[in-house]
């Protein structure tokens, strides 16, 4: 199977002139609030008035009043079922044949496919197994996604809103002529979309969902995954590591020496991705800390919050960066280094904190390790640099800030 990327604009979407743009942008809305150092973090992610899904609502425009995230958090835990390490390996094992024994890659796109194929698969088996589909359907949903960054947006709500409408309206639309292929099949899949119809949930409810996971996880994972491998191809002592770990794991649950590798990954159970990879866990944790910047988002719901000499008025947008802790020298020595054996000293957020917190960490970290493994144990990487490559922390992308590719050569070649 080949990639599935495409792309889409805003502009191409909505076809907007520019005096159209000009004329939406001098419609500015209130910045937010920046909280800020450990009291301001606490705060933000423990005070009960301070809302993610209003931001949400507000985000994604009229189109998503129906949307309703928390919906997001009740099918994430009855998908455990469903991330299986079997389920998901196929996908790395596709994409890995179809790199063949040489790929040269852009770290920006290759493995941002893959995240997004390994987290529509619980949702649903037909959208996941469709690589037509999914090029449709993937450059839509980074488009909400891009307008979704509060950081990249510099609050222009109005040009945002309108290309959200667009772009979430022709994702429902994708949706739901799933859902009709899937009533009118007769066929009968033990996926999130099957579970959902059997409990006869709106289609307006299944498209919330679908959107809700592919913007909650397939970014933040195909950045995770891409860094980590980025920076265990930088690292010969940590990348040693890693497999040796991984050798370990195959041999102890292969069912015969001879058996395939893509076969073994698949049979490991979770269990042991869980508790028998901790030398993979410290370097996802530094890769979480040094390539995330993520800027979280709150709205205050409540009465106004006194914080310290400062007022959070009601009905205020509040906003919390990662990098106020992630990669702030007094938490994290020499911040910008990669090195999974630092000890960690500020709170570590990677997941989120609180209420919030990651609902998608297990099949996230499950699907990573899958994914490294496979390209680990097959491939040798060079990046062809003297150094690591450094994260942008000024674009929600997490591009590296110098030119650079990823070369994969086939250990049996
Ligand atoms: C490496 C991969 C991932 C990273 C780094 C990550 C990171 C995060 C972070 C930092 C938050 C907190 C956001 C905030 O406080 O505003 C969050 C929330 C969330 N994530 Fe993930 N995530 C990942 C993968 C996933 C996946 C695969 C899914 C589901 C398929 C998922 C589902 C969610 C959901 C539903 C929430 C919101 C939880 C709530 O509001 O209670 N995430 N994630």
């Amino acid at each position: 199977m080949g990639g599935f990327m495409g792309s889409a604009s805003c502009s191409s979407l909505l076809n907007l002139t520019p005096s159209d743009l000009g004329a939406l942008a001098s419609m500015a809305i209130p910045r937010p609030i920046v909280l800020s150092g450990p009291e301001g973090r606490r705060i933000f992610f423990k005070e009960k008035n301070l809302h993610l899904y209003e931001t949400f609502q507000s985000l994604l425009g009229s189109i998503s009043s129906e949307f309703d995230p928390h919906q997001v958090n009740g099918v994430v835990r009855r998908m455990s079922a469903i991330q299986k390490p079997d389920n998901l390996q196929f996908y790395c094992q596709q994409q890995l044949d179809s790199w063949g024994t040489q790929a040269d890659l852009d770290p920006c796109s290759a493995f941002h496919e893959i995240a997004f194929q390994m987290v529509m698969r619980p949702a649903s088996f037909d959208i996941a197994d469709d690589p037509a589909l999914l090029s449709r359907l993937k450059p839509l949903v980074d488009l909400v996604d891009s307008t979704s960054n509060t950081s990249e947006s510099s609050w222009l709500p109005n040009i945002s809103s309108l290309c959200k409408i667009s772009a979430s309206a022709r994702i429902y639309r994708i949706i739901q002529a799933e859902i009709q292929k899937r009533r009118s099949s007769g066929s009968h899949k033990r996926d999130t979309l099957q579970q959902m119809l059997d409990d006869g949930e709106s289609s307006f409810h299944i498209f919330g969902l679908m959107l809700g996971l592919s913007l909650a996880g397939a970014r933040a994972m195909g950045t995770t995954v891409t860094w980590l491998i980025m920076y265990l191809a930088s690292d010969p002592h940590w990348s040693a590591a890693v497999q040796k770990e991984i050798e370990t794991l195959i041999s102890v649950h292969a069912a015969s020496p001879s058996q395939i590798l893509t076969e073994t990954l698949s049979s490991i159970p979770l269990q042991a991705w869980e508790t028998q990879t901790p030398t993979l866990d410290l370097c996802i944790r530094e890769t979480l800390r040094i390539a995330q910047p993520y800027t979280a988002v709150r709205k205050n719901v409540g009465p106004e919050l006194t914080v310290g000499p400062y007022t959070i008025p009601s009905g205020a947008s509040v906003v919390y960066p990662f990098s106020d802790t992630s990669i702030n020298p007094n938490d994290y020595p020499n911040p910008m280094r990669w090195d999974p054996s630092r000890e960690f000293r500020g709170d570590f957020i990677g997941w989120g904190a609180g209420k919030h917190a990651c609902k998608g960490q297990r099949l996230g970290t499950l699907s990573m390790k899958l994914l490294v493994a496979s390209v680990l144990m097959r491939y040798r990487i060079t990046m062809g640099m003297q150094a690591p490559p450094v994260p942008d922390w000024s674009s929600a992308a997490c591009r590296p800030m110098e030119k650079c590719g990823i070369k994969l050569t086939a250990k049996s070649s």
